[in-house]
């Protein structure tokens, strides 16, 4: 066989599209797949100019557009290699159709770019676009501005009337604000219910104002979707620049504050962006903007505070309080951010991780604990309104094997009044399920007892600032007292929170109120804490009332340690002695009947230890602690063996160990 009969035949069976051309691009022979590819039958097609231009010795691929017959271009990728027919150096070209794989990246492209809700750009092509105009606006020395929306009250339309109807007003509000802008400018949708303009080439600032003004009266008026008219507005911020000192994607951030300042001023208006804004409302968008990576990053853990039965003190369960340890603003406090993931609806993705955690937290320390102890969790209303609350309560539930009786949900009153037949229906799903309800911050707002009558709520908790009034102000007491007589009506139990001191756990306690949590017991601690906790404390009622009346003696020489600690330790009822030096509090010994001595190792005079050998020889009632600055471990670990000391801790101390300790040393 012939070189030249070889080749037709390899060409004839190839499953790709291939041709001879001469070099100047007229075909000599198109293989069958190249017929189809171009339409025409290879007879046709000879002595035709191939519709493409390539390069001569391209075998590197390259992309470019084949004109078919019908009109249309076909994308194809090709190379070509030089070869020779009948004698005649030829290009034997390859072409394989990309028009499905291009189909492909525009679509990626536009997924890239572009909101799929909506169809507005999206947040990397409004960067992309912001820093075009702001490249522009420096040549051209005109004035950019950026406008800031967020949607007021869309949250609850969008948690009450599901997220189909939700979707349909996102739309339509584009649709709207749409109708405002000019070629050139560009609206985006950030996510959620925020959309920001660009509005570059601005003759004057104030131009933004006109636009704005003008998009902001278009959402004001009612929305008509599924029969349903939903009233809403929308509060905006404008951040413009002349001077183009500024990085452009910081105007976006300036619009954004500024927009936050109209929310704050009252909703359906906007704000200037003015660099005098507090520093507030900088920390409070920071937090917001920092929420998202917290929960993906898992930021957050749960602390745990026991609660106490007042009548017998045997712990009867722990309320989980979640912590945000941030890794450059450090711990941020749940009252700074459960109101913004409030606000932005994250609490529905950090609620569901804190309902999770704490019942799988629960179900490996409920052994330690009485049989019906209960874990207590925090529900914000936007999640209890939602569809899928029940459901998520009990996925934690089996997840976790956690017995549903030994759940608590806390919510605060105000939800009961928001959308009471919504939360009837809610509760009464919760209590099939077997959990509990309690309602917390009670008295703090509607403070109406007769409506708990028809609903399935189990606990009250009596808000802290009623307890810290207790004891000195006759009408504090008179409203706690009531509530927990009403509550005990209703065969509702009564918690009382942030108990700080005995005087108010004995008040409640003759007050017949049932429970109590506060920093007098225990504050909040992570879960390992709470494990020792447990494993120290001994509850007795009894030895509450004779506490009062135990004496403690601070020897130190240093004035800081008897402040603080006399502080700490006189919340717990106890009387206290300080002494500077052992001479001194050797006089304090004889003159008092001392039940525990808490003493510093370094003394001028002499060793803690030594001190404390001798008080055991002359008072071996009186229990022995000893807090130490340095790890004379040797020392301190014989004395410990020997007896002649309870237990030593280390300086800086632990409040909450300092305290189980001496409660300890007194029960020993
Ligand atoms: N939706 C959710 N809300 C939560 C969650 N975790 C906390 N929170 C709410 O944040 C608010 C502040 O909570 P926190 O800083 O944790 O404060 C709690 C206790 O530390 C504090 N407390 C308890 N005892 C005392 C005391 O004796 N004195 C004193 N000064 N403070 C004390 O009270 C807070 C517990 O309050 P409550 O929930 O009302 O029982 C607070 O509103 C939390 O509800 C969460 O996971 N989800």
């Amino acid at each position: 066989m012939t070189s030249d009969a070889l080749l037709l035949q390899l060409l004839e069976d190839m499953p790709s599209a291939a041709l001879l051309v001469t070099l100047e691009r007229k075909i000599l022979y198109a293989n069958p797949a190249a017929e189809s590819m171009l339409m025409q039958s290879d007879i046709e097609l000879r002595d035709r100019i191939l519709p493409l231009n390539f390069e001569a010795d391209s075998l590197l691929g390259a992309t470019g557009t084949l004109a078919l017959p019908n009109g249309t271009e076909l994308p194809v990728r090709h190379f070509n290699v030089p070869t020779f027919w009948h004698g005649n150096p030829v290009r034997m070209v390859h072409l394989e159709d990309v028009s499905a794989l291009q189909g492909l990246q525009e679509k990626v492209a536009k997924f890239a770019n572009y909101d799929t809700l909506t169809g507005l750009p999206n947040r990397s092509l409004l960067e992309d676009r912001l820093k075009q105009a702001f490249n522009l606006g420096q040549r051209n020395r005109g004035c950019l501005a950026v406008v800031f929306f967020d949607l007021d009250g869309f949250k609850p339309i969008n948690d009450t009337l599901g997220h189909e109807l939700g979707d349909k007003l996102l739309q339509a509000a584009a649709e709207r604000f749409k109708q405002h802008i000019r070629p050139g400018d560009t609206l985006a949708r950030l996510g959620g219910d925020e959309f920001v303009v660009v509005l570059p080439d601005l003759s004057h600032p104030s131009d933004a104002a006109l636009v704005t003004e003008r998009m902001l009266a278009s959402i004001a008026e009612p929305f008509i979707i599924d029969n349903n008219e939903l009233p809403i507005s929308a509060s905006a911020g404008i951040a413009t620049t002349q001077l183009y000192d500024e990085q452009p994607l910081q105007l976006v951030r300036q619009a954004d504050m500024a927009m936050f300042e109209a929310k704050k001023q009252g909703r359906n208006n906007y704000q200037w962006f003015d660099p005098k804004l507090d520093e507030s409302t900088s920390r409070t968008l920071k937090i917001r903007h920092a929420l998202k990576a917290g929960i993906e990053h898992k930021q957050f853990e749960l602390h745990y505070q026991p609660q106490f039965d007042l009548a017998n003190n045997e712990i009867i369960g722990c309320e989980a309080l979640v912590r945000w340890n941030h890794p450059t603003m450090g711990m941020i406090s749940p009252v700074e951010f459960i109101s913004i993931a409030e606000d932005t609806g994250q609490i529905v993705t950090l609620g569901r991780w804190i309902l999770r955690r704490a019942c799988k937290d629960f179900a490996e320390l409920r052994n330690r604990m009485l049989s019906d102890a209960t874990v207590s969790v925090n529900i914000s209303a936007i999640q209890l309104l939602r569809q899928e609350f029940v459901g998520d309560v009990e996925t934690a539930l089996k997840e976790s094997k956690l017995p549903a009786r030994c759940l608590v949900l806390e919510m605060t009153e105000s939800v009961l009044v928001e959308s009471p037949q919504l939360v009837s229906r809610k509760l009464s799903e919760l209590e099939d399920l077997g959990v509990h309800v309690a309602l917390d911050d009670f008295g703090t707002g509607y403070s109406s007892l007769s409506y708990l009558k028809d609903l399935a709520v189990d606990w009250v908790k009596i808000d802290r600032s009623f307890i810290q009034e207790l004891t000195h102000d006759s009408q504090n007491a008179a409203i706690t007292e009531r509530i927990i007589s009403m509550a005990h009506h209703l065969k509702l139990q009564v918690l009382a929170e942030g108990v700080e001191t005995s005087a108010q756990r004995d008040y409640l306690r003759r007050a017949n109120c049932d429970a109590m949590q506060g920093f007098l017991m225990a504050k909040p601690m992570p879960k390992p804490a709470l494990i020792e906790f447990i494993n120290d404390y001994q509850a007795d009622a009894a030895f509450d009332d004779e506490r009062e009346a135990r004496t403690l003696l601070i020897v130190d020489d240093e004035e800081n340690v008897h402040k603080s600690l006399r502080r700490l330790l006189m919340r717990d009822g106890y009387h206290i002695l300080t002494a500077s030096g052992v001479n001194e509090a050797f006089d304090l010994l004889a003159q008092n009947r001392v039940d525990v001595v808490l003493s510093d190792h370094r003394m001028p005079q002499m060793q803690g230890v030594d001190f404390l050998t001798h008080v055991r020889s002359m008072y071996p009632h009186t229990a022995r602690i000893v807090l130490t600055a340095y790890q004379d471990e040797e020392v301190l670990s014989k004395a410990l063996n020997e007896g002649e000391v309870f237990r030593f801790l280390t300086k800086p101390w632990d409040d909450e160990k300092i305290r189980q300790a001496v409660r300890a040393a007194l029960a020993s």
